[in-house]
C-alpha cells in the first residue's frame, strides 16, 4: 500500500533499506540473511581489500548508552570472496564495497571489478577511520580527485563512493566539486565520525583495544552530523548522483527525516547491530505510521522537501 522504493542508477529497490556496510555483511550466511529479509531492499558488503583481513584487535567494537565506537581495522574476507557473491544470483541488488589501503589498492580493485562480469552496483570506501597509519583518502581533496581521475579513466562500471561526515560548509563545496566531475551512481553518507573516544569512568579506562581506544562513532549521536551531510550533498550534488543516507537511525522517524533531506535509501548500521535484523521490519513499520499520519503513499511525495524557515 505504501512505496517505499527507490533506484540508483535505474537498479530498483524494491525498499529503501540497506545494511551499512561492516555490519552484518562479512560472510555470506550474514549477507544471505539480509537479502532474504522481506523489508530490506538490498545487501552492502564489508568492504573488500585485495587480502583477507583479521583487522584490528579486539575488544574493537563497544556499543554506548547512544550509540557506538568502533576500530575494526577492515576484517574481511578478501575481495575474491565478495566478487564471488555478487556474481551469483540474488533476488535483491547487491553493492560491492571496496577499500583499498592506497590509492594503488583501490586502482587495483576496481581494475578487477572492471575485468569480471560484474555489473551490479559497486562503491568505493574512500572513508575509513581505523586503518592504523592510514588517513582517510575523502580528506584529502586533492588526492580524491587525482584518484578519481585514474578510475574513471579506466572503469565504466557504475560507481559510488563512501564518504566521511564533514563539518565545514565550504568542504561540502570542495568535496561536491569534485564529485561532480564523474560519472557517479551515488555518494553514500556517512561513514562513522572517526577517531572519537569513550572513557569508561568506573574502570577509568578506555572501551576499546586498538589506537590506544580512538574508533569510529555511530547510532543515534551522529544523526544530526548524518542529516546535514545528506542535505549538504544532495543539495550540491548533480541529480544523476544519489545520495545513500546512513547514520544515526533508530526509529521510523529517523527514516523519515533522512528521505526529507534527501536520502534514496537508508542504511542500518548501529542499530542493525544491536537490535538484529527484525529492525528493518520495526523500522518500516514506524515509518508506515508517519506517512499514513501526513497522507503519503510513496517516499517520493516527501523526498529532499525538507522545510526551511
Ligand atoms: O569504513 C569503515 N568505517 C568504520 O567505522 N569502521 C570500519 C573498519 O574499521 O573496518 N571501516
Amino acid at each position: 500500500k505504501f512505496d517505499l522504493t527507490g533506484q540508483i542508477n535505474g537498479v530498483p529497490f524494491d525498499r529503501l533499506f540497506l545494511n551499512a556496510s561492516g555490519v552484518h555483511c562479512q560472510s555470506t550466511t550474514e549477507l544471505d540473511e539480509l537479502l532474504q529479509d522481506e523489508f530490506v531492499g538490498g545487501a552492502v558488503t564489508k568492504s573488500a581489500t585485495l587480502e583477507k583481513r583479521a583487522g584490528n584487535p579486539a575488544p574493537r567494537y563497544y556499543e554506548l548508552a547512544n550509540g557506538s565506537i568502533n576500530s575494526m581495522g577492515l576484517p574481511n574476507n578478501g575481495f575474491d570472496y565478495y566478487i564471488q557473491y555478487v556474481l551469483q544470483f540474488h533476488a535483491k541488488p547487491t553493492i560491492l564495497s571496496v577499500a583499498g589501503l592506497s590509492a594503488d589498492d583501490d586502482i587495483q580493485l576496481l581494475n578487477q571489478i572492471q575485468d569480471s562480469d560484474y555489473q551490479g552496483l559497486t562503491e568505493l570506501n574512500l572513508s575509513c577511520p581505523n586503518v592504523i597509519g592510514k588517513p582517510q583518502m575523502a580528506y584529502d581533496f586533492e588526492g580524491t580527485q587525482a584518484l578519481l581521475q585514474s578510475v574513471f579513466s579506466f572503469f565504466k562500471k557504475p560507481l559510488g563512493v563512501k564518504l566521511p561526515p564533514y563539518f565545514d560548509l565550504v568542504h561540502f563545496d570542495q568535496i561536491t566539486a569534485i564529485l561532480n566531475q564523474f560519472p557517479l551512481t551515488h555518494v553514500n553518507s556517512i561513514n562513522s565520525i572517526g577517531n572519537g573516544l569513550w572513557v569508561d569512568v568506573a574502570s577509568e579506562s578506555v572501551v576499546i583495544k586498538p589506537k590506544g581506544g580512538f574508533g569510529g562513532l555511530g547510532g543515534k549521536m551522529v544523526l544530526p552530523t548524518a542529516l546535514a551531510n545528506v542535505r549538504a550533498l544532495r543539495q550540491r550534488l548533480n541529480d544523476s548522483i544519489k545520495v545513500i543516507g546512513t547514520g544515526g537511525v533508530q526509529t521510523g522517524a529517523d527514516v523519515f527525516a533522512h528521505i526529507l533531506c534527501g536520502a534514496e535509501l537508508v542504511s542500518i548500521g548501529t542499530q542493525l547491530q544491536a537490535e538484529g535484523i527484525g529492525v528493518y521490519h520495526r523500522l518500516t513499520n514506524e515509518l508506515e505510521r508517519i506517512m499514513a499520519d501526513k497522507g503519503y503513499t510513496a517516499l517520493a511525495d516527501f523526498r529532499g522537501k525538507l522545510n526551511t524557515i
